[in-house]
């Protein structure tokens, strides 16, 4: 008899979890799958024995007033997107499965401390709460020996990094390059919200990192000022542009840096980053010529 592989099994809850076989791998999504998170399976799967992705659209990481309602929900689709990377068990959990005592004040939380306040914390102060929690809770269920996440949440990523190491929580975190539209756009569920006049304005984005990474030889001031040139071209007021460390503290003037931005075009924000070289524009040589 031949075995014929027809797709993922759906699992929704905690007991059902717990047969899962040799090593685990999870990818932690909230749906409405596209090429960007196919990636991360594809990248996921050859790591562990099972290949797990989670679908839970999380309400605590959602403000009052966000688009928790109206988040786009795909699941036939989301389904075949998973049977594509040959992903063993999709974790569908509703709100009672993921928090079995509530979610309300008064319950446990993981507190992300003063790197969930900045950037996107600035933005949306009570969000990296909503996050760690949950992922925290995944990963509690899930057993996970390995996860994966996308570097177009770049601020998730470390902040995550950060909690599997203070809290000692045994999983290797693994983080994928983002994917991106044929015009550089990062791609993200949320683009669907873009109207056909902001999404050729979107593409600015990537165009200003490209832009502040190509003047990374000349210094911090002028990576940030290309950066804002090109977004302001194109009529677009970001939320933030930042250059950090690689892991989201200080960048130290020159050297290995992180290039942040985001930005509002039409109804999503979008997020976007970029490894970037600092040249030290006080020292008279680029670090090419110098080297
Ligand atoms: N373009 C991308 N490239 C690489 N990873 C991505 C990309 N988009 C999302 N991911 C990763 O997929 C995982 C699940 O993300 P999520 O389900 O929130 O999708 P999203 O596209 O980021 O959605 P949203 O538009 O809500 O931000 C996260 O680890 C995220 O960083
Ligand atoms: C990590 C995550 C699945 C937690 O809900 C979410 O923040 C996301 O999709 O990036
Ligand atoms: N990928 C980020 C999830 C959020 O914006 O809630």
């Amino acid at each position: 008899m031949t075995d014929v592989f027809d797709g993922p099994r759906v699992v929704r809850t905690a007991a059902e979890l717990r047969a899962l076989a040799g090593s685990v791998a999870l990818v932690p999504t909230m749906g409405a799958l596209h090429d960007g998170h196919v990636q991360l399976m594809k990248h996921a799967r050859p790591l562990a024995d099972t290949l797990v992705v989670s679908i839970f659209v999380n309400p605590t990481q959602f403000a009052e007033g966000e688009d928790f309602t109206e988040y786009p929900r795909t699941f036939e689709d989301d389904l075949a997107r998973c049977a594509e990377a040959d992903v063993d068990v999709v974790f569908a959990p509703t709100v009672d499965v993921m928090y079995p005592s509530g979610h309300g004040a008064g319950q446990v939380t993981v507190d992300p401390g003063p790197l969930g306040s900045v950037l996107e914390g600035a933005v949306r102060p009570t969000h990296f709460r909503g996050v760690l929690t949950v992922v925290a809770a995944l990963f509690g269920l899930v057993r996970p020996d390995v996860a994966v996440f996308g570097e177009k949440d770049y601020q998730q990523l470390g902040l995550i990094r950060r909690m599997v190491d203070t809290l000692c929580l045994g999983v290797e975190v693994v983080g994928c390059p983002t994917v991106r539209e044929a015009d550089g756009l990062a791609m993200s569920s949320r683009n669907r919200y873009l109207g056909p006049e902001d999404r050729q304005r979107a593409a600015a984005v990537p165009r200003a990192l490209d832009a502040g990474v190509a003047a990374g030889p000349q210094g911090a001031d002028a990576v940030l000022a290309a950066v804002h040139g090109v977004l302001a071209a194109a009529g677009i007021d970001p939320d933030y542009v930042a250059l950090t460390s690689p892991d989201l503290g200080e960048h130290g003037g020159s050297g290995e840096a992180r290039l942040l931005v985001a930005a509002r075009v039409g109804a999503p924000r979008l997020l976007d980053n970029r490894a970037v070289h600092l040249g030290d524009p006080t020292s008279g040589t680029t670090p090419s010529e110098g080297a």
